[in-house]
């Protein structure tokens, strides 16, 4: 198990489902709620964070999510944030990444959308010289504040266009928050040469899947772990292709799943259904990337070219553009074959 571990700690990856405030790491929040202690419930306490990253189920996960980005409120905490992401990132040998970013949550607060967008880009920049860390962006919609969310973050996306966004989605709650009403503001993305990942099938059934694949054009499904109830969607997305980001732990914490053992990443990967591993909101969830290729590798029986091969699969999944993928699954092939 120990050579499996520093093989997949030394193994070059690439998420491809993270979030962007999610990825605060417990220091950088508790320095971010000391600064404006008093005016947000996040402890500034660090020990105490633990306590309350206990998720009582989804909507109270995205309770304490919402209360966290509201400790986000200058461009230069947006900077700061993003760079340290890099940080964490480049520790674990995670060389690509598409991180979640929710624009609205900042813009809302207050932070000029160019600023904000200028604060990724330098973070961007400063990560990929400083780290090794390649780092793009997915806009997404937070479900919960409806069409007016859609909208501005379509409106950032389109007139920013900062360089290193790929694609657009849709995240937060599923329950009331229906998919097809976003489908005009995925018609513009994707006109504008967005990739479309939305969320789906991560708290609702295989029917948001659907909806998500003929509504919004999706190319990749965030989470989409419901699918392994629906024998005719695994079919299709293994025919078309069409992978997913699954989060195992993630699903542990919001109480999507009740038990690891009984995740469905099997079921999905029996019916061939292609998919990648990723951590979502790593601290929050007390995991990290190199904790979800352990946790699947012992769930789908790998061993350390199968674990290789699901580092390949974030490639291939990936939005990388230009000839970025092929070296980085040159990269893969040299590293494994250094191992032996
Ligand atoms: O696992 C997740 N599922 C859905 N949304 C999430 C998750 N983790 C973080 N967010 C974030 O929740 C916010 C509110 O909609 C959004 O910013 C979304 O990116």
């Amino acid at each position: 198990m120990t050579d499996l571990t520093s093989f997949i700690a030394g193994l070059p990856k690439a998420e491809l489902h993270v979030h962007h405030v999610g990825s605060a790491s417990p220091r950088i929040v508790a320095e971010l709620a000391a600064r404006h202690e008093g005016t947000s419930p996040v402890p500034a306490d660090p020990a105490r964070l633990a306590e309350y990253f206990e998720f009582r189920d989804f909507a109270h996960f995205i309770e304490i999510y919402l209360s966290v980005v509201d400790l986000i409120r200058d461009d230069e905490d947006v900077r700061l944030l993003t760079y340290e992401i890099g940080r964490e990132l480049g520790r674990q040998n995670v060389r690509y990444a598409e991180l979640t970013v929710t624009p609205y949550s900042s813009v809302r607060r207050g932070i000029p959308a160019k600023a904000f967008c200028e604060a990724i880009e330098d973070a961007r920049s400063g990560a990929a010289r400083d780290f090794g860390v390649d780092l793009r962006w997915c806009f997404d919609i937070p479900g919960e504040a409806g069409l007016p969310a859609a909208e501005e973050t379509l409106r950032v996306a389109l007139d920013e266009r900062p360089d290193g966004l790929v694609s657009f989605g849709l995240g937060g709650p599923e329950i009331g928050v229906p998919r097809p009403q976003f489908k005009p503001y995925f018609d513009q993305a994707r006109a504008a040469g967005l990739h479309s990942v939305p969320h789906a099938g991560e708290t609702t059934g295989p029917e948001t899947i659907w909806d998500a694949l003929r509504e919004l054009g999706a190319e990749r499904i965030g989470h989409g772990i419901a699918a392994a109830q629906d024998e005719r969607l695994m079919a299709h997305l293994a025919e078309n292709g069409i992978p997913l980001e699954v989060c195992p732990t993630s699903n542990l914490r919001t109480r999507a799943v009740t038990d690891l053992d009984q995740h469905p990443i099997t079921t999905l990967v029996a019916a061939g259904v292609p998919v990648s591993v990723n951590s979502d909101d790593p601290p929050m969830f007390g995991t990290t990337l190199e904790q979800e290729y352990a946790t699947a590798a012992r769930l789908l029986g790998l061993d350390t070219a199968g674990v290789a091969d699901l580092a390949r699969a974030a490639v291939r999944h990936s939005f990388r553009p230009g000839d970025g993928k092929a070296a980085l699954l040159a990269e893969i092939d040299a590293y494994q074959a250094a191992q032996g």
